[in-house]
């Protein structure tokens, strides 16, 4: 057996953390023969929770949770770890945009990337998961300067999941066989889902999404639309936002990250902007990427169609936007955000 790594979850307490705590302890992110120390972080009103999640871990006999570490203290909870799910901030009401929630969300970024600088492992695995999760991914890098920044990235798999799962039931195949959906810019309702270098095997025989959908109607309409509106139609049918596919999606980023891509195909993560595809530099944008031994790199050389580039532009400007909101709301200067 490996020697056991430590995780961080913050947020523990709350609804996406219920899932995610078991999938994780599991095994299904870092693999059967790692052995898991996990950290959970929450704020002091949700300790008695929290009392009861450490429990439930407890109770759930879980062969490689080799320890749990219930905690409201950055310095404990960020300390030596290895890999930080960073989900803990106030989730949207019907009717919010995800960025209406940056005053209140970027502060705790700002603290937790000053923890992890100070506690965490240098070579420690972020995703942001708490929204609006692309600029608080970048808040949080800024202020941890001593990790590199390619270690940041914001959660945009849930977009991808659900584009994936649409363009399936659409073309009526399992979900595997459908590989490559991009997602491009901002966890926002300008993300652009792109089909448009995607593959189906049906058949036995490998063919571009577009030419078997056939309906460009379809592809710059409704599965654009529904999938940026996913979210809202979530929390208008529960009343909470979407946890348990959250839950899934962080999994799949960091299952990516830890063990790579396969040949040939690509995920998307939302990571440090180098000008790619003209957006803008210095955001956090979704790009495709290939992983191998635990690094990224944006896919290159793509062909994008005029409509793919104005809609790369849209969400590339709500980005930039939202950076120098975060930046008038955290009042202060921050050289490298
Ligand atoms: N990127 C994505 O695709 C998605 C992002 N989200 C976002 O994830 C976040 C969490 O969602 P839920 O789990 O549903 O919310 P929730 O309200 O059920 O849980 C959030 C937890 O975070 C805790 N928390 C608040 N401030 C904290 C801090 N400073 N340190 C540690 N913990 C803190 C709260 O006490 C609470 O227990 C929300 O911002 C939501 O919008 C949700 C779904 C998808
Ligand atoms: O929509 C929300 O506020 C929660 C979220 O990020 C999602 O479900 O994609």
């Amino acid at each position: 057996m490996a020697e056991p790594i430590r995780v961080v979850v913050t947020g523990a307490a709350g609804q996406i953390a219920y899932s995610l705590l078991y999938m994780i302890a599991r095994g299904e992110v870092f693999g059967k023969d790692q052995p898991i120390v996990l950290h959970l972080l929450d704020i002091p009103p949700m300790v008695g929770v929290l009392e009861g999640v450490v429990m439930e871990l407890a109770d759930c006999a879980l062969p490689l949770l080799v320890e749990v570490v219930p905690t409201t203290d950055p310095a404990v909870g960020f300390k030596d770890v290895s890999a930080a799910f960073l989900v803990g901030a106030m989730p949207r009401k019907e009717g919010m945009e995800r960025k209406d929630l940056l005053s209140a969300n970027v502060k705790i970024f700002r603290t937790q990337g000053q923890a992890l600088d100070k506690f965490a492992k240098k070579d420690v695995k972020v995703l942001v998961v708490g929204n609006p999760a692309n600029t608080n991914a970048l808040v949080c890098s800024s202020y941890a300067p001593s990790i590199p920044r390619e270690n940041f990235s914001a959660m945009t798999r849930l977009d991808q999941n659900r584009a994936t799962s649409q363009i399936a039931a659409k073309l009526g195949v399992p979900i595997s066989a459908v590989k490559n959906i991009i997602i491009w810019g901002n966890h926002s309702s300008t993300q652009y889902p792109d089909a448009g270098q995607a593959k189906v095997t049906a058949n036995g025989t490998v063919k571009s999404v577009v030419d078997a959908i056939n309906d460009n109607g379809y592809l710059q309409g409704s599965f654009v639309e529904t999938v940026q509106k996913r979210g809202a139609a979530v929390i208008a049918a529960r009343k909470m936002s979407s946890a348990m596919s959250a839950a899934k999606a962080a999994c799949d980023h960091m299952h990516d990250w830890w063990n790579g891509t396969a040949p040939g195909q690509f995920v998307s993560m939302g990571v440090f902007s180098d000008g790619s595809y003209d957006s803008p530099k210095d955001v956090i944008f979704s790009f495709p990427v290939e992983i191998k031994n635990k690094q990224w790199k944006i896919v290159s050389g793509l062909t994008l169609s005029d409509f793919a580039k104005t809609k790369l532009s849209v969400t590339g400007k709500e980005l930039q936007e939202e950076k120098d909101e975060a930046l008038s709301v955290l009042d202060s200067n921050v050289s490298n955000l």
